[in-house]
């Protein structure tokens, strides 16, 4: 059966690449211009999935994402995937390098790029884009003078790279998830990464310890916590947290029984198989 998956385009994204790997040639991979149009299109039912990015070993968190699941309409994340990326910065073919003045990527792009531009166009303006592909897409236009994207991006848009392999971390990764509405589980695998976002009551001191303490208590690995502002008042956030284990495991069950008795809200944000 063909599946509909939204992703982050244009067509050339590192999300692109990661959702070839867990696709298959018969289903249909529509491209949508930012994160929450994508998770928009699950949301309207346009497509049945969409694959967004979440985290990067070196920048740290995509706060959009981190958004949307947690006070956007809700969805639960299914599976994850995590991806190598390399860089390259790219131009039309008739450009002289010496006359780059301007360059577009995605944000966490440049921040993993920021010693090469340092050092090699210091004075570049650098334009911000909804993502390396759409940097590259915009290149091809003759927006810019110049892009960083993946090299997928300049096959797509015919592109010359000029310099390959260009973040100041070569080992850097972006570990993607994959929303659906809720009510299709995956089953438990023994392997499995659980979701949350947690709200608390009122700010007070040691709020964070006695969410800590619920998954100390039942023997539960941490394996991601984030604060986010919850938008409404200036210090008040909520967290995001991953843990080891699956909602049908008896330790995060209970975990979350103990949340659910001091916590103002909690949010599942889905149980599912850690990426190898
Ligand atoms: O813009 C892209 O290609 C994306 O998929 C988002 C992104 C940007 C930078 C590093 C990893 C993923």
């Amino acid at each position: 059966m063909s599946i509909k998956y939204a992703y982050l385009g244009p067509a050339g994204t590192f999300t692109e690449a990661a959702l070839q790997k867990i696709t298959t040639p018969s289903d249909q991979l529509i491209a949508y211009a930012n994160v929450t149009a994508a998770l928009d299109a699950v949301r309207n039912g346009e497509c049945q999935k969409a694959l967004v990015p979440i985290e990067n070993s070196v920048e740290g968190v995509v706060a959009r994402t981190l958004d949307e699941l947690a006070i956007g309409q809700p969805l639960v994340i299914t599976a994850e995937t995590t991806l190598p990326v390399s860089f390259s910065l790219m131009t039309l073919s008739n450009t002289n390098s010496a006359e780059i003045k301007s360059i577009a990527t995605h944000p966490h792009a440049e921040s993993q790029c920021r010693s090469f531009i340092a050092k090699n166009y210091p004075n570049a303006q650098v334009i911000e884009s909804s993502s390396t592909a759409a940097a590259a897409k915009g290149l091809s236009k003759g927006d810019y003078d110049a892009a960083i994207a993946g090299s997928n991006a300049a096959k797509n848009y015919d592109l010359k790279i000029i310099a390959e392999n260009i973040g100041d971390n070569t080992g850097a990764v972006t570990r993607f998830v994959l929303v659906e509405k809720p009510g299709n589980q995956p089953k438990a695998t023994g392997k499995d990464r659980t979701s949350l976002a947690v709200f608390i009551a009122l700010d007070h001191a040691g709020a964070l310890l006695e969410i800590l303490n619920e998954f100390a208590k039942h023997q539960v690995n941490l394996t991601f916590i984030q604060s986010r502002p919850t938008g409404s008042q200036l210090g008040h956030y909520h967290f995001i947290i991953d843990a080891e284990g699956h909602v049908e495991d008896k330790p995060i069950s209970a975990a979350l029984a103990g949340l659910k008795e001091i916590c103002e809200d909690i949010r599942f944000l889905g149980s599912y198989p850690q990426a190898k």
